[in-house]
């Protein structure tokens, strides 16, 4: 994806686009993390799912707890340093791969813009089959870090980021996030987005502020 990148047509008098700030500089995965990485991610979110949804007896509570104790197991030795995971940068997956953002696919990113596709599951739900509103500002967050990437600015802080819940934003539905670059000061980029459902309704606008970090920030 970074490939599709118009590299500089963003930066404005932002200098060092490679440095990105203090941030080391992430590279896509080359391979998606390998055949069954993409695999073992969503049996993760069924798993999510399950875990916030079972009421199940106690024998199979017991069960499955040694189970996720030895896979947690299986998995502990293979930990490597920040930037060379699979997760969140399998730009293949869903969510990048990675657990903590929705699982949602890019269907457009340049530099006019980005745009995703997917729900909301279950393990989402904040109340009465609506999304948990935390999940929403997840979701804009990271669409604003891709649309900053996406136009070629480099690698962003979020300085304020404001979410408008207009609609209850419902679980298992599909749903698009699309937004864009509105200007550009310096090191500050203003995005705006909108969530809507497959009619078009706008269930929740949202508005940042990304700020191109200077030299050694962190
Ligand atoms: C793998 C391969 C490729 C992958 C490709 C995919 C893409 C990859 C996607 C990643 C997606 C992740 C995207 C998550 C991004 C986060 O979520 S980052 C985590 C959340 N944010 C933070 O933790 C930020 C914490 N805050 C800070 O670090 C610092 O406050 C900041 C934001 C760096 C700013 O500090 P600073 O550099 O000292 O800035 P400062 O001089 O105070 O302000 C600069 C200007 O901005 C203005 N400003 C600053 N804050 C504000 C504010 N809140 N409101 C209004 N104005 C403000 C100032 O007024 C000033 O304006 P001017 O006077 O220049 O006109």
């Amino acid at each position: 994806m970074s490939e599709q990148v118009e590299r500089g047509r963003g930066r404005g008098d932002v200098d060092g686009y490679e440095k990105h700030g203090g941030f080391p500089v992430y590279r896509a995965a080359e391979d998606d993390g390998g055949p069954d990485f993409g695999r073992l991610i969503e049996a993760m979110r069924v798993l999510q799912d399950a875990a916030v949804s079972v009421s199940a007896p106690a024998d199979v509570v017991r069960q499955a707890a040694e189970q996720a104790e030895a896979l947690a197991a299986l998995l502990e030795p293979h930990r490597v340093p920040e930037g060379q995971q699979p997760g969140g940068r399998s730009m293949g997956l869903p969510g990048r791969g990675s657990l903590l953002m929705l699982p949602w696919t890019v269907d457009k990113f340049d530099a006019t813009g980005v745009r995703s596709t997917g729900v909301f599951r279950r393990f989402h739900m904040g109340g009465n089959g609506a999304a948990h509103g935390g999940t929403l500002p997840l979701l804009f967050d990271d669409l604003f870090g891709m649309i900053t990437h996406a136009y070629g600015r480099p690698i962003s802080r979020t300085a304020y980021l404001h979410v408008n819940y207009r609609k209850i934003t419902p679980i298992d539905t599909p749903l698009v996030i699309e937004g864009q670059v509105d200007r550009v000061d310096g090191r500050k980029t203003f995005i705006t987005a909108k969530l809507m459902d497959a009619e078009g309704t706008v269930l929740a606008d949202g508005e940042a502020l990304m700020l191109v970090l200077l030299p050694g920030q962190p």
